[in-house]
């Protein structure tokens, strides 16, 4: 679905990405790693047209990436959570997946389609309340729900569990939870960050195997990739140096370019 051959990119005259190779087969969930400041971002970057290449070929099912801009690449249907989520504070819930469906709306999908909520049953509970009061988690989810209101037939994920921990709202919780319970009173389990980043990959599996969109995600954290994906590709100083089926990712592999 997604074939990139011999990409090269720079910023300014740093050479960042070498002669890169990336396959997406069809309904494949593709894990891109590698350590700290290899290129996973600028690579997606690139592949959504929010920085330019300097050579290299990007296929969207044999269509040319290159002359689209990223509008036109969301259109032909790939859809990106980039890192840091990018949701809108100030906005409802509902407006920030309102603002995914603006141009959802020229493909005839008028309303925010409702397996988003089956999906993330946490959005439509929470439709009124701002975008910047949710926690991390929430956050994540509205983020990835945002991106699929498009539709998307690819899915691109930038460390989608990145920055989910236990916030405040939850260790207060905590707080009033050992004091209920020293009182007998039963609380409402407020969910911890462990759970809440369950929560983000099973939604992930749900995507990728019962929605069949194909996915193409960034994760550092190996368990998770190994839950999630079907296939690696591991990124070293700019270059592809390994990739495979997950069951290929050896213990070599892993000491040699992920472990720090
Ligand atoms: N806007 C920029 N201008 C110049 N150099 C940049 C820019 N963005 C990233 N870089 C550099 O490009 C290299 C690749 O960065 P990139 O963010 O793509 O790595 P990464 O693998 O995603 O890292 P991380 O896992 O830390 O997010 C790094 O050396 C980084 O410092």
């Amino acid at each position: 679905m997604l074939n990139i051959n011999s990409l090269n990119q720079y910023y300014r005259e740093s050479h960042t990405l070498w002669d890169l190779q990336l396959s997406v087969p069809e309904g494949g969930c593709v894990c891109l790693m590698g350590r700290n400041g290899v290129g996973k971002t600028t690579l997606l970057k690139c592949i959504m047209g929010l920085i330019p290449v300097r050579s290299g070929e990007m296929l969207f099912d044999g269509v040319d990436l290159a002359p689209l801009k990223s509008e036109q690449r969301a259109e032909l249907g790939i859809g990106f959570v980039p890192q840091g989520r990018e949701i809108f504070p100030l906005l409802t819930v509902e407006e920030n997946l309102k603002i995914g469906l603006r141009a959802a709306r020229r493909h005839g999908i008028k309303k925010v389609p409702e397996h988003i909520f089956e999906i993330f049953p946490v959005l439509k509970q929470m439709l009124g309340r701002r975008g910047g009061d949710l926690s991390g988690g929430q956050q994540q989810q509205l983020a990835i729900g945002r991106a699929l209101v498009l539709n998307p037939r690819l899915l691109i994920l930038d460390e989608p569990t990145e920055g989910i921990q236990p916030n405040i709202v939850s260790e207060i919780g905590d707080v009033i939870i050992r004091l209920n319970k020293a009182k007998g009173i039963k609380t409402p389990l407020v969910k911890e960050a462990a759970e809440v980043k369950n929560e983000v990959r099973e939604a992930i599996k749900i995507i990728n195997r019962e929605m069949g969109v194909t996915v193409l995600l960034v994760e550092q954290k190996l368990p998770f990739a190994r839950k999630v994906a079907d296939r690696f590709c591991i990124l070293e100083r700019g270059r592809s140096v390994a990739s495979g089926g997950m069951d290929e990712l050896d213990e070599t592999k892993v000491k040699r370019y992920l472990t720090v």
